[in-house]
């Protein structure tokens, strides 16, 4: 290996493939913190008095800063303008930055303090919690879009679908073990706060990973610095050549179709199987960590698959079909049983395993390589308005629309074993946010077929293998 390595570094697979696993295992910490409150929801209303509004308006957050401030247009240009290397290391700088703000805002007690905002009274502590989050969502999906372009540039013409499977992938293990161990760990030290800052201890550690990517991607440069390898320098006008594009915009709509409904869908599955499919508040989080867990093998599968054979398009479409299917199921009010909900959540792994590894690797065949970075940060940025938007949208609808009277009925009507008087939280009925969800779904496959029909008019090859024989 470092025979290897040291050889010639921009040559060398091994080399490829150690970049990825550094920048991949950044992610996945960047992915652990993103989800880390989500199985938290009940006992953030039990033990915090957090309302479901208060638990949207915090997720919600997470675009705040990239929607509103531009945060992420700025991300790409800066990506574009000064490089990878120095792009990645303030994005996780950010990211350490936003995970201290909310986990000191979740470790404080502010003595019941509050805020009115635009006529709307909030805790402080939820306040403080979200600014923290949205500062962390501007580091979080900068890092995206720059790890997006480093797989490009180390990976263009040879495993590019399959690379940025495998980074997804290891995001995904972030999200499963969020999900999955976090109520567990918060029960066990007997604090909501205590998983926060064990994903603060490991985001330093991605931070440190960062770095030894950067080490390798400056020694690549240095080797490359004569060669016609290196990019065209980026210019402003670039970013109305983006926008002009077709393509660009029905895949972008498509992406921020898609992942609303699959990512603010995470943010309250635990809630939903507990609150429809009667599963305890400490387990909530299992099945739906399953999905990402079931997206780790499929995510580079699917991409190997469009590296070899191509379909990009067919593969989007497929997914969105699926997506839509599932959500409608999760609507149904009398399929409550918890075996019922881990075959959708599998179901719901195959399409969010589907979708995104044919999307974005089709990016650099709409876009050139020079203004790439732009053109991932248009995407998140777009993609974000739904981010944001969509579980704020549920958290007023669950709390103005879903409430159930009793709020027992719900989960002891389907387990028969909660005893009433420990029952002290609101019960939501989840029908119509998940019939939200499953309209999104329905726009994607509308989205999804439109670039279909760009790709045969433009030719870009969307439906071709990305490695070049
Ligand atoms: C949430 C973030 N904006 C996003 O869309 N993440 C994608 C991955 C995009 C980068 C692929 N190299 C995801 O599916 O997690």
């Amino acid at each position: 290996m470092v025979a290897a390595l040291q050889k010639k570094i921009s040559e060398s697979a091994t080399a490829r493939w150690i970049v990825l696993a550094l920048v991949a295992f950044t992610m996945l910490c960047g992915y652990f913190i993103t989800d880390v409150m989500a199985p938290l929801k009940p006992m953030l209303e039990q033990q915090m008095g957090w309302s479901s509004s208060d638990y949207g308006f915090f997720t919600s957050a997470y675009g705040w800063f990239n929607v509103f401030l531009l945060m992420l247009i700025f991300g790409g240009m800066i990506l574009d303008k000064m490089g990878v290397r120095f792009t990645g290391l303030m994005s996780t700088v950010i990211m350490v930055i936003g995970v201290g703000i909310k986990y000191w805002a979740i470790a404080s007690d502010f003595g019941g303090a509050s805020v009115t905002i635009f006529g709307s009274v909030i805790s402080s502590q939820v306040l403080w919690a979200a600014i923290g989050y949205a500062i962390f969502g501007v580091g979080i999906e900068i890092a995206g879009i720059t790890v997006s372009k480093i797989i490009v540039k180390w990976f263009k013409g040879k495993e590019l679908a399959l690379a940025m499977g495998l980074e997804m992938a290891c995001a995904r293990i972030g999200t499963a073990l969020a999900l999955s161990i976090t109520p567990l760990l918060a029960e066990e030290f007997g604090s909501v706060s205590m998983p926060i800052l064990l994903g603060l201890l490991l985001l330093c550690i991605g931070m440190i990973s960062f770095v030894v990517f950067v080490v390798m991607d400056t020694k690549r440069d240095r080797e490359l610095k004569d060669s016609a390898e290196l990019e065209e320098p980026f210019r402003f006008r670039d970013i109305f050549e983006i926008v002009r594009i077709k393509g660009f915009w029905y895949i972008a709509i498509l992406c921020v179709l898609f992942y609303s409904a699959v990512f603010p869908f995470l943010k309250y599955a635990p809630d939903l199987m507990f609150n429809k499919f009667g599963i305890s508040e400490k387990l909530s989080g299992i099945i739906p960590a399953l999905l990402p867990f079931g997206t780790i093998l499929l995510t580079p599968f699917f991409g190997n698959l469009y590296d070899r054979r191509g379909k990009g398009a067919t593969i989007m479409l497929v997914g969105s079909f699926m997506i839509v299917a599932v959500h409608l199921l999760f609507a149904v009010p009398a399929f409550t049983n918890w075996l019922l909900a881990l075959v959708l959540i599998i179901t719901l792994g195959i399409a969010f395993s589907l979708v995104p590894s044919a999307m974005w690797p089709s990016v650099p065949k709409i876009i050139p390589e020079n203004k790439l970075g732009t053109a991932y940060a248009l995407i998140f940025w777009i993609q974000n308005w739904g981010l944001m938007g969509v579980p704020y949208l549920i958290g007023k609808v669950l709390d103005n629309y879903c409430v159930v009277d009793n709020a027992t009925t719900v989960a002891e009507e389907i387990t028969g074993v909660v005893a009433p008087e420990t029952v002290t939280r609101v019960a939501y009925d989840y029908t119509v946010p998940m019939l939200i969800f499953a309209g999104l779904g329905v726009l994607s496959i509308l989205f999804a077929f439109l670039l279909l029909r760009e790709n045969k008019k433009m030719g870009y090859g969307l439906q071709q293998p990305n490695i070049r024989k």
